[in-house]
C-alpha cells in the first residue's frame, strides 16, 4: 500500500531506508529515541523532502526525486495525528471536526463521533477537553478528511494510564471498523503489543527488521539490539468464563489442557472472545513435565525450541512452543543446568496469575 525508499542527511544523522506498510491493520514503527522515526514520518506526510527517493501510496507517486515529483501534504490523502492535538482553539469540537471536511464525509460524521465517543463534547472548545479527549477529536478530524492512511506520531505520549488505555481501545476499534490502515510511531512495547498487527524496527536511520507483531516479539536476536523492546511474547488466548464473585476472568491459552485456565482480572469481553496477552519473559517459569500443580499458577505443556546465548549474563532467554505459539521465558543458567534443559525437551511453562496486569491484555474480537 505505502512504499517508501528514502535517503536524507540531517546534520550528522542519515536516514537511508525502505519501509512498506500494508493496506490494512496497524503497522508500528518502533525504535529508540533518535533512531529516525519522526524524520521518516515527516517525509511520508510531506513535511520534508528526501534528497533522493520515492514514496508511493497505492498507485499514486507522492515523491519521486528523479522525476522531480513531490505532492504537497494537503494533497497526499493522509490523515496525520501528532503528540499534541493541534486543534483550533476558538472553534468548538464540532467546528474542528467539520473544518475542511469534504461532502463525502457528512454521512460518516455521526458514526465516527460515535466510534470515538465524542458526541457529548461537540459543543465544547478545545481548552475544556482532557488530553485524551483532545486527541480523540484530532483523530476524528484526520479521519473525516477521508484519508487513505492514518499516520500517528506517538499519539499516546503524555497521557496517564487510564486515558492511554481508553485511547488504545478507540484506536483498535478504528483500525477494525473503518478499514483505514494506520502507521503508528511508538517506543512503548505495551502499546505495540496492544495495537499493532505488524512492526517495523528502525535503528540508526534504517528499518532493519519488520514482520507480524507476534513474530517480531518472538525473535530472540532483536532484544539486545533495541534495548527497550522488553523481552516478552504475544499470545492469543480465549475467554473461558467469568467469575463475578471473585472478579476474575478465566482464560484458555494455546496448548493448555482441559480444566486448566489462567485467572486474570475481570475483562469486558464475552465468553469465546479472543484476548491478546503480552507476557514478559521474566514472568514465565518452567518445570519438568508432570511436576505437581501449584495454586494460582497456570501450567501449559511446552517444548523448548530455542536457547539464547547472551554471554556474561546469569540469565538465558529461551523460546518455548505452546500449542504452536511462541512463548519467551527468562531462566537462570542455574535452573537450566539443574533441569539439564536442551532444545527439543518437553516441559511445562508456568504462569502466575498476578503477573498479568490489565495493561497487558486486550480483547480483540
Ligand atoms: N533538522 C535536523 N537537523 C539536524 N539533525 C536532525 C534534524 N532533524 C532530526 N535530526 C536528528 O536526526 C536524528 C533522528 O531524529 P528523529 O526525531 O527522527 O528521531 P526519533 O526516532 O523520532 O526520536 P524520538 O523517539 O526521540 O522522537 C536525531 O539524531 C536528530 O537529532
Amino acid at each position: 500500500m505505502l512504499d517508501a525508499q528514502v535517503f536524507q542527511r540531517l546534520g550528522d544523522f542519515t536516514l537511508d531506508t525502505s519501509l512498506a506498510v500494508p493496506a490494512e491493520g496497524v503497522t508500528a514503527l518502533f525504535g529508540r529515541s533518535g533512531s529516525g522515526k519522526s524524520s521518516l514520518i515527516r517525509l511520508i506526510a510531506g513535511l520534508g523532502m528526501p534528497e533522493v527517493g520515492t514514496i508511493r501510496l497505492g498507485d499514486t507517486w507522492l515523491v519521486d526525486t528523479r522525476r522531480r515529483r513531490w505532492v504537497p501534504p494537503h494533497r497526499r490523502q493522509l490523515g496525520v495525528v501528532f503528540q499534541e492535538a493541534r486543534l483550533f482553539p476558538h472553534y468548538s469540537v464540532r467546528g474542528n471536526l467539520r473544518y475542511g471536511m469534504p461532502r463525502a464525509s457528512r454521512d460518516a460524521f455521526d458514526d465516527l463521533v460515535d466510534l470515538l465517543g465524542i458526541g457529548h463534547l461537540l459543543a465544547r472548545t478545545p481548552g475544556r477537553l482532557s488530553g485524551g479527549e483532545a486527541r480523540r477529536v484530532a483523530i476524528g478530524r484526520a479521519l473525516l478528511s477521508c484519508p487513505r492512511m492514518l499516520l500517528m506520531d506517538e499519539p499516546l505520549t503524555g497521557l496517564d494510564g487510564a486515558r492511554k488505555q481508553e485511547l488504545l481501545h478507540y484506536i483498535r476499534r478504528l483500525a477494525r471498523d473503518t478499514g483505514v490502515p494506520i502507521l503508528f510511531v511508538s517506543h512503548d512495547t505495551r502499546e505495540i503489543g496492544a495495537l499493532a498487527d505488524r512492526v517495523a524496527l528502525i535503528e540508526e536511520g534504517r528499518v532493519m527488521a519488520s514482520g507480524p507483531v507476534d513474530e517480531m516479539f518472538a525473535r530472540l536476536d532483536l532484544g539486545p539490539r533495541t534495548g527497550r523492546f522488553e523481552a516478552s511474547s504475544l499470545i492469543e488466548a480465549r475467554i473461558l468464563a467469568h467469575d463475578q464473585a471473585l472478579c476474575l476472568t478465566r482464560l484458555a491459552l494455546p496448548g493448555m489442557e482441559a480444566g486448566e485456565a489462567l485467572s486474570v482480572a475481570r475483562l469486558e469481553g464475552a465468553v469465546g472472545d479472543a484476548v491478546r496477552l503480552r507476557l514478559r519473559a521474566r514472568d514465565v517459569g518452567v518445570a519438568p513435565s508432570g511436576a505437581p500443580p501449584l495454586p494460582d499458577v497456570a501450567c501449559i505443556p511446552a517444548t523448548l525450541r530455542e536457547m539464547g546465548d547472551e554471554a556474561h549474563s546469569p540469565f538465558v532467554e529461551v523460546m518455548l512452543d505452546v500449542g504452536g505459539q511462541a512463548l519467551r521465558a527468562r531462566l537462570s543458567r542455574d535452573a537450566i543446568a539443574q533441569m539439564e534443559l536442551q532444545v527439543g525437551h518437553a516441559l511445562q511453562a508456568r504462569l502466575r496469575s498476578v503477573t498479568v496486569s490489565r495493561h497487558d491484555m486486550v480483547v480483540v474480537t
